[in-house]
């Protein structure tokens, strides 16, 4: 590895085009991943634990197709781990900075090399996405995570305080003291890994806890993990029920902080228990945790109607909704409605439905059964309601896989249910606002959610652009201009967001690094003639991150 490092690039996108040799091989490794049936164990101390508590991953495509059976760990392995990962810390956190960092770069280098097949196949077979998200997300963003904070990492030990003449300040930057704990979510494999590998670099050990229906490519991210050198004990990889995980790890004294990405609810259950147990720990954990969203796409009537339309179709149904930062509601002018709607009909009866291992689908299914009876009872109120119509879509099927079509709604009311609630689907209410109404419309977007994940707002006069981003600055952590609200990328749009949607600590920033990973420790020695004493002081810079607005023209 060279050290000092330089700013990396962007992992270039693979397009898996008919004839790209890449999606030959790809096709390949689907193939030979559907018909293996794999053990997943519990992997603690380096050890791999099969606890006989299994349950099988089922594709969400094709749920009678099982694909592993994973081991849960109970409340003794999870002791067990919190244990492995205090015995490791020592020698972990005595390494060199840059040879812990050189550990997850190589494991950048093998994920953009041999594991990307591997990782990708994985993500399509057991979280449903078409090869193109697969590839945006277990490949591209899980390997820029990795390099990109090693770049921050290394950035943000030049950060040192002022010295002056007889008096020498400096900043050390370490882990926190105890244990931290990753819990992760089902939508993407990069958040995944990178919640547990980014406190990890910075010297802290780790509880990885993957979600239920993402544990097939979780378990890969770890072999990836162990294969690039990581030494046993430094992150311990616990799949398990998620409250029994949640009322064991969370009593425990060491517990140094919490690294999230899930929903609200489970979120601030987590808050709560801590809050609950606060008596029993050595320190205040730190709580680091990226929640839901009911994002928002605005059109002005100065808008370019077509980008408007595309943001629409890509924003909503990429990966069938299930991206926290999906738009679901929108807000369009009565003015350019007609052709909005036209369009975005249009471009939906072009999209096709179904298999991942057929690469001309571009919507897959949704995650499992619960999500598909959730997304469904949200349709049928649509379908039931005088206030509401049904413009597209609006059917499902769960004989084979847990499809819902993409589905538009159109409603009157612009407090309607699937307005404010987070449905975490293929569907997108739209509210059609009279162009005199803008500025009522603008507060209404601004109230009508707890979240403020992301958002985006389509306009072509630039005073417009200028009126509505302060009119919306909190209603968003990633705030759009003529651009669809997801696809944030790592180094360029740092995401996370503020109200209900987290505590906005920017994946993919060094601010990220600042607020759950590091804890610092700043000294301050007088070499006077007099000899005066070594006094000490502490530093707390790990506000919230000031990126409320990051516009992209
Ligand atoms: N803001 C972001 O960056 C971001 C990114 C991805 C997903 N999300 C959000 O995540 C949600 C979808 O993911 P999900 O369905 O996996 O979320 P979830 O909240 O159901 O689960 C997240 C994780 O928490 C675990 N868990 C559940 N109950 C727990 C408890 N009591 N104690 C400890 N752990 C517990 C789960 O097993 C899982 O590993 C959506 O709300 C989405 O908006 C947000
Ligand atoms: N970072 C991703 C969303 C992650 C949440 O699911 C995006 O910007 O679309």
């Amino acid at each position: 590895m060279q050290f000092p490092l330089s700013l990396p690039v962007n992992e270039p996108i693979r397009q898996y085009a008919p004839n790209d040799p890449a999606r030959a091989s790809l096709q390949q490794k689907l193939k030979q991943m559907a018909n293996e049936k794999i053990e997943i164990p519990c992997i603690i101390g380096g050890q791999e634990i099969f606890t006989g508590r299994a349950f099988n991953v089922k594709m969400p495509h094709s749920h009678k197709e099982s694909i592993a059976r994973v081991h849960l760990a109970s409340p003794e392995e999870i002791q067990k781990a919190a244990n492995s990962a205090l015995r490791a810390k020592h020698d972990w956190q005595h390494m060199p900075w840059n040879e812990r960092a050189a550990i997850f770069l190589r494991a950048a280098e093998l994920l953009a090399g041999p594991y990307r097949d591997i990782l990708n196949a994985a993500t399509m077979l057991g979280q449903s996405k078409n090869a193109y998200q697969a590839e945006i997300d277990s490949a591209c963003e899980l390997i820029d995570f990795l390099r990109f904070n090693a770049y921050y990492y290394q950035q943000l030990q030049k950060e040192q305080p002022l010295s002056v003449e007889g008096v020498s300040n400096s900043l050390e930057y370490r882990p926190l003291e105890g244990f931290v704990v990753a819990i992760t979510p089902f939508n993407f494999t990069a958040i995944g890994g990178n919640l547990a590998a980014a406190p990890a670099m910075l010297g802290n050990t780790v509880v990885w806890k993957p979600s239920d229906t993402q544990v097939l490519s979780a378990y890969y991210t770890m072999k990836l993990f162990q294969e690039a050198g990581l030494p046993p004990g430094v992150i311990n990889f616990v799949p398990a029920d998620g409250p029994e995980f949640g009322e064991t790890i969370l009593s425990h004294p060491d517990l140094a902080g919490v690294h999230f990405t899930g929903s609200t609810g489970t979120f601030q259950q987590i808050w709560q228990t801590i809050g609950k147990n606060i008596d029993k720990y050595k320190t205040f954990p730190r709580l680091v945790g990226e929640t839901g969203g009911k994002d928002f796409v605005f059109a002005h009537p100065s808008a370019d109607w077509e980008s408007a339309a595309t943001g629409l179709v890509r924003g909503a149904f990429e990966y069938q909704g299930q991206k926290c930062s999906a738009a679901s509601r929108a807000y369009l002018p009565q003015s350019l409605y007609g052709k909005i709607q036209e369009k975005i009909i249009s471009d939906l009866s072009t999209m096709k439905m179904g298999d991942v291992r057929d690469f001309g689908c571009f919507i897959n299914a949704v995650i499992d059964e619960r999500s598909f009876k959730k997304i469904s009872t949200f349709i049928e109120i649509a379908k039931a309601s005088s206030d509401a119509k049904i413009i597209a879509g609006g059917n499902s099927k769960m004989d084979v896989g847990y499809f819902i079509e993409p589905t538009v709604i159109e409603t009157t009311k612009p407090l309607f249910r699937t307005m404010v609630e987070e449905i975490f689907g293929p569907v997108l209410t739209i509210h059609v606002y009279d162009d005199s109404k803008l500025d009522e419309t603008l507060r209404i977007c601004d109230e009508t959610s707890p979240y403020a994940l992301t958002g985006a707002i389509f306009a072509q006069d630039r005073q417009a652009v200028e009126m509505m981003s302060k009119r919306l600055i909190n209603a968003a952590g990633n705030f759009y201009i003529n651009d669809k609200p997801t696809g944030a990328t790592v180094g360029q749009q740092p995401f996370g967001g503020a109200r209900k949607s987290g505590t906005n600590d920017k994946a993919g920033s060094h601010l990220n690094l600042f607020s759950l990973a590091l804890s610092e420790n700043g000294e301050r020695k007088l070499q006077s003639a007099e000899g005066l004493p070594l006094s000490f002081f502490k530093l707390n810079p790990w506000n919230e991150s000031m990126l409320n607005a990051l516009p992209r023209g």
